[in-house]
C-alpha cells in the first residue's frame, strides 16, 4: 500500500469503539449481534456454518479478536492489515477496521470463501431482492416518466437526478421532481455542505473525459445512482467507470451481480426507466461504461492508503462521485476531526477532483462553516449520525478549470 496522504502525520486520532455510548460503540456491541441473528433466521445455514458463526459471536461477546483461518487466501493480507489486532479488544481496535474485519468474519463463517455450494453465495441476497422488487422501487421507477415535464432543461434534469442519488443514500428514493415543494426545501436545508452550484459548474465547463462512480448501496440507492450515470453519459462524461465491491460488505453493499441485477431490473421496467436501462446495457457492450470490483473496496484503511493501480487509474479520471457514509469515512479519513477542518486539506491527497454524496450516518464531519456548526450542535439533534442530513462536497477543482 502507498501512502499518498501529505498530511497523514497532522490528522487526528482514529475513532475507536471503546467510548460509552458513543455511535460506534453501539455498532459494535449491539448491531453486529443482531446482523448474525439475522443471517441465522435468513438463510437455511448447515450446522458447521451454526458453529462458525457461534464462534464468531463468541469472539463478539467476549471482545476478541481472532485471526482468519490460515487456509484463507487473503490471510496473510489480513495479518499486515491487523498490526497486532488480534488476540485484542474490537472495541479497542479503529472502528473502521473492526466493521471491516467483522464483515469478513461473517462471510468466512458461512462458507463464502471455500470452495463448495456456500462459495460466492450472498448472505445479504434477501434482504437486497426485497428491496430491489419493491412496490417501492415500482413507484419510484414510474416517477421517472414525469420528469422531463417537471425538470425542462438538462441542468434541471441532473439537478433533481443528483438529489435522487444524494437521498438515496438514506435509502430515500424520490425521483418525482417534487410537485411537493416544502418536502423540496426541508431537503434542502438538511444539506450541511452544498457544493451542487460548484459540481454543475464544473461539469457543464469540462471536456467530456470519464467519470468514476464509488458505489455503495443497492436498491434504493443504486437505482437512482444508475439513472444519474445515464445523465453523465449523455450529456457529460465520455466514459465512467462504476466501482463496486468485490464480496457482500456491510448488508447491502452493491457487488457486480447486484450491479447486473438492477440493471436487467431497469431495462425491463416500462417507460423512461426502462429507456434509461437499455442505454446502459449498450453503454456497457460497447464500452463507454465499465464496472469494476477492486479488492481496495473492501479493505479496512482509509483511501490515502490506496494501492498504486488504483491511484492511477482514479488519476485518469476528471472526477470521482463518491457515495455514502462509509466511502466518506475513509476519503477523509474514520478520525475525530474538528468539523469546521477544511475539506481540501483532508482530500488533498485523492488522485482526482472528488465530490461526496453523502446522508450523514456516523460521527466523522470536516468542512463544515462555524456557523452551521452551532446551529445544529444546539438543535440537539442526533444529525451527525441518524441519516437526516446530508452534503455535497467538492474538492480539486481550480477557479481555472470552473471557468473553463
Ligand atoms: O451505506 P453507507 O452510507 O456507507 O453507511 C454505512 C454506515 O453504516 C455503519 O456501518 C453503521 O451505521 C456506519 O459505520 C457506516 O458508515
Amino acid at each position: 500500500m502507498t501512502a499518498h496522504h501529505p498530511d497523514a502525520t497532522e490528522a487526528p486520532a482514529e475513532i475507536r469503539s471503546n467510548v460509552p455510548g458513543s455511535f460506534a460503540r453501539g455498532v459494535l456491541t449491539r448491531r453486529h449481534p443482531a446482523l448474525i441473528r439475522q443471517v441465522r433466521d435468513a438463510i437455511p445455514l448447515g450446522p458447521r456454518q451454526h458453529r462458525a458463526l457461534d464462534r464468531l459471536e463468541a469472539d463478539v461477546a467476549r471482545d476478541e479478536i481472532t485471526p482468519l483461518d490460515d487456509a484463507a487466501d487473503d490471510h496473510s493480507i489480513w495479518n499486515d492489515w491487523a498490526q497486532g489486532y488480534y488476540g485484542q479488544s474490537w472495541l479497542d481496535a479503529p472502528f473502521l477496521w473492526a466493521e471491516s474485519y467483522f464483515y469478513r468474519k461473517l462471510l468466512a463463517a458461512t462458507g463464502y470463501f471455500e470452495s463448495g455450494p456456500w462459495r460466492g453465495v450472498d448472505i445479504f441476497a434477501p434482504s437486497k431482492q426485497a428491496e430491489l422488487h419493491s412496490k417501492d422501487v415500482d413507484a419510484e421507477l414510474r416517477a421517472l416518466d414525469e420528469l422531463p415535464r417537471q425538470a425542462e432543461r438538462e441542468r434541471e434534469r441532473g439537478e433533481v437526478l443528483l438529489q435522487s442519488s444524494l437521498w438515496g443514500n438514506q435509502a430515500d428514493l424520490g425521483f418525482a421532481a417534487s410537485s411537493n415543494a416544502p418536502a423540496e426545501q426541508r431537503r434542502d436545508e438538511r444539506l450541511v455542505v452544498d457544493d451542487r452550484t460548484r459540481l454543475w459548474d464544473l461539469l457543464a465547463a469540462g471536456t467530456p473525459g470519464t467519470i468514476a462512480v464509488l458505489a455503495d448501496n443497492v436498491g434504493r440507492e443504486l437505482i437512482p445512482d444508475l439513472v444519474l450515470i445515464d445523465h453523465l453519459l449523455r450529456h457529460h462524461a465520455e466514459r465512467v467507470v462504476l466501482y463496486v465491491k468485490p464480496y457482500p460488505y456491510y448488508v447491502s453493499d452493491a457487488t457486480a451481480p447486484d450491479t447486473f441485477e438492477h440493471l436487467r431490473r431497469l431495462a425491463a421496467a416500462p417507460g423512461e426507466a426502462g429507456a434509461v436501462g437499455q442505454r446502459l446495457w449498450s453503454a456497457l457492450a460497447t464500452g463507454p461504461l465499465e464496472i469494476r470490483a477492486h479488492s481496495f473496496f473492501c479493505a479496512p484503511l482509509e483511501f490515502n492508503r490506496m494501492p498504486a493501480d488504483l491511484h492511477d487509474e482514479l488519476a485518469e479520471c476528471a472526477l470521482t462521485i463518491l457515495k455514502g457514509d462509509l466511502n466518506y469515512r475513509r476519503l477523509v479519513g474514520d478520525r475525530a476531526w474538528d468539523p469546521v477542518t477544511p475539506f481540501e486539506r483532508t482530500t488533498a491527497y485523492f488522485p482526482s477532483p472528488v465530490a461526496a454524496l453523502r446522508t450523514l450516518k456516523s460521527d466523522v464531519i470536516v468542512g463544515m462553516a462555524p456557523e452551521r456548526l452551532d446551529e445544529l450542535e444546539a438543535s440537539g439533534s442526533d444529525w451527525r449520525t441518524s441519516g437526516t442530513h446530508a452534503l455535497v462536497q467538492l474538492h480539486g477543482v481550480t477557479e481555472r478549470q470552473l471557468l473553463g
